[in-house]
């Protein structure tokens, strides 16, 4: 489903391309919206996303593909068997003459059962068939599941290993208790866009942020502040940008996750946590100082 756009997902794309220029054809992706889980109602309330359809299509905007083909998954076409897909839509409509797919590449509704015999279909149906093996990193298996597990336990390094880009989120400032000013701390709250888009685990980390067309270094905390004992604790996502002042409120915001600094804890009183926040700037002004 192309979920991340990882390091795998990056090397199948190669091979596609260059099978494309070899044969004189178009580099063609397929990739379904919603994604299917959601459509097959398969366990929706764990389900989350590390890039929208937006990111998405920002994404394979960035490579050498020449047609990105997003097909709306509906029950309709679930109930279609692999060999059905293939003639129909792969072969009927776009007129598939080489296919490019991953090692565990499943789909139609026989998915469970069998792994799509590609190589029986393309002798029958005219089309060659290339497959792209399992890519790791360092011990790390790129597959999304594999990120979402990452970014799910705070690891935004490796997690950006495996992505080949830091994980981000993009979001709307909304207005908070304005207390973060009082301690010399401001904090953007940030309204995530995409309701399905995974958030990485609570605690401390140093990021980049874009807003309004400029780049800042930044300190963010995903948590429930347990030190303002509010009487409803309500997860936040906030971010202090370095080397700014003004009014941000309602701009869109891009955050990149770059280190995690710590895990967030419960503070004596509002000045440890001040004292805290400047130890916290210190380590992100240095990492990020020496990132890239
Ligand atoms: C880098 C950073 C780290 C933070 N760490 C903690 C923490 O460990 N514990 C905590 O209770 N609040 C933490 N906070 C949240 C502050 O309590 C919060 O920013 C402050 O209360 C301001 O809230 P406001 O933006 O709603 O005014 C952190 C905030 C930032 C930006
Ligand atoms: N360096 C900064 N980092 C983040 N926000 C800042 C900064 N300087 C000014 N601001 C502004 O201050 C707001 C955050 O201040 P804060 O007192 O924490 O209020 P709130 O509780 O409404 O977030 C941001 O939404 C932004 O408009």
């Amino acid at each position: 489903m192309f979920d991340g756009l990882h390091m795998g997902h990056r090397q199948l794309l190669q091979q596609l391309v260059s099978c494309a220029r070899e044969r004189d054809g178009e580099s063609v992706v397929l990739t379904f919206w919603p994604h299917p889980r959601i459509v097959l109602n398969n366990d929706p309330e764990s389900l989350r996303f590390l890039t929208s359809l937006e990111e998405k299509t920002r994404l394979f905007s960035e490579l050498e593909i020449d047609h990105l083909v997003i097909i709306p998954f509906t029950l309709d076409l679930a109930a279609l068997t692999a060999r059905q897909f293939t003639h129909q839509v792969l072969v009927g409509h776009i007129g598939m003459v080489h296919v490019v797919v991953g090692f565990n590449h499943r789909f139609g509704s026989d998915s469970r059962a069998v792994l799509p015999d590609y190589e029986g279909m393309g002798q029958e149906m005219g089309f060659g068939v290339t497959r792209v093996g399992a890519v790791s990193f360092c011990d790390l298996k790129a597959s999304s599941t594999a990120i979402r597990n990452l970014l799910n336990k705070g690891n935004v390094e490796d997690a950006a290993r495996l992505l080949t880009y830091p994980y981000r989120l993009t979001g709307r400032v909304v207005g908070g208790n304005r207390m973060g000013r009082t301690i010399q701390y401001p904090t953007a709250n940030i309204e995530v866009e995409d309701p399905l888009k995974l958030i990485p685990a609570v605690g401390v980390y140093a990021c980049r942020v874009m807003v309004m067309g400029r780049h800042y270094g930044g300190m963010m905390n995903i948590g429930f502040r347990p030190t303002l004992q509010s009487a409803v604790a309500v997860k936040t996502i906030e971010v202090h940008l370095f080397d700014f002042s003004g009014d941000i409120y309602s701009e869109e915001i891009v955050v990149e996750f770059i280190y995690r600094i710590r895990n967030e804890v419960q503070f004596a009183g509002l000045g440890a946590l001040k004292a805290q926040l400047s130890e916290d700037e210190k380590v992100a002004r240095e990492l990020l100082a020496g990132y890239e």
